[in-house]
């Protein structure tokens, strides 16, 4: 059976430093006998300031980071699934969330841009508007094949909403990933639950990779990457900030790994076992 490995660590913006952490994810995951690495949503950089981030957004082509990745993908023949920023092609002034799969080639193939951008207004809590600085994307990425079954992508915030994870297992999704930085508050309060509840309601593996710790002064994540498989088991998780815990700095934060095998006879057997036959004739509004 193939083993996914989820990554986990505290991206500054440093693309150079984020690189390096990236490099030693991947071979930790080699080491363990992975069949790919899922690493989290904008692993290139997480920016200070929106300005600062147009300014380190690069294209793939000539983004160190994604270059780096690409390299060392092929070097170590192991795919990789990584969240990173690219320009908008359509507004100077803005970004796109990408998650992208890179083969074990090291060529870029299967591409996602996030469909909902990150706007809360938390009293005395995170205060986000994704959307000044985010283009979003208008389509889903059909699922595709890859060493550990038929991948969905998907990307953070899009956990919040079961409609497009619904969609892919439609498509034939296997593992839905949801590479991520969730707040500490909002990933304390909802990041489990939500990520449980769309492995159990798709019958799929869903596979999230998160930022952990303090990436600046007026940022942190949540962490507690984890895999869950189609009957809503945690199978594999990292570290997390408890409640009351200060967020580690990105110097302070161990880069880790967990893996978990894939077991796609049990999700047949299990989507066999428990047939989820819609309704659409009674809630045609989804
Ligand atoms: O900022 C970047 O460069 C990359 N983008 C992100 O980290 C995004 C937008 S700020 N974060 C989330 O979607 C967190 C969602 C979340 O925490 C929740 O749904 O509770």
């Amino acid at each position: 059976m193939p083993l996914a490995a989820v990554g986990q660590f505290c991206a500054t913006s440093s693309l150079s430093a984020n690189l390096a952490a990236c490099t030693h994810l991947l071979r930790l995951a080699r080491d363990r006998g992975a069949s790919a690495l899922f690493l989290p949503e904008a692993s290139d950089y997480i920016a200070t300031s929106p300005s600062e981030s147009l300014s380190l957004c690069q294209p793939v082509t000539t983004s160190p980071f994604v270059l780096g990745l690409q390299a060392e993908a092929k070097k170590l023949a192991l795919p990789i699934n990584v969240g990173i920023h690219e320009p908008c092609p359509t507004s100077a002034e803005k970004i796109r969330n990408m998650s992208v799969w890179i083969d074990a080639n090291g060529n870029i193939t299967q591409r996602y841009q996030k469909v909902h951008t990150f706007d809360v207004f938390i009293a005395g809590g995170p205060q986000m508007q994704e959307s000044k600085t985010t283009e979003p994307g208008s389509a889903l990425t059909p699922p595709f094949q890859t060493p550990v079954g038929k991948v969905g992508l998907l990307v953070c915030f899009d956990l919040r909403f079961p409609e497009p994870s619904l969609a892919l297992r439609r498509n034939g999704a296997e593992v839905v990933t949801y590479p991520s930085a969730f707040t500490v508050p909002t990933g304390q309060a909802h990041w489990e639950v939500l990520l449980r509840a769309r492995a159990i309601e798709t019958q799929a593996y869903v596979v999230a990779a998160a930022q952990i710790g303090r990436h600046s002064e007026g940022r942190a994540s949540y962490g507690q990457s984890m895999i869950v498989d189609p009957w809503g088991r945690i199978v594999a998780q990292c570290r997390k900030v408890e409640v009351g815990e200060e967020p580690r700095t990105a110097g302070e934060v161990e880069p880790e790994i967990c893996v978990a095998e894939v077991d796609l006879g049990m999700l047949e057997k299990m989507r066999k076992e428990v047939p989820l036959k819609r309704r659409f004739d009674v809630y045609p509004e989804v």
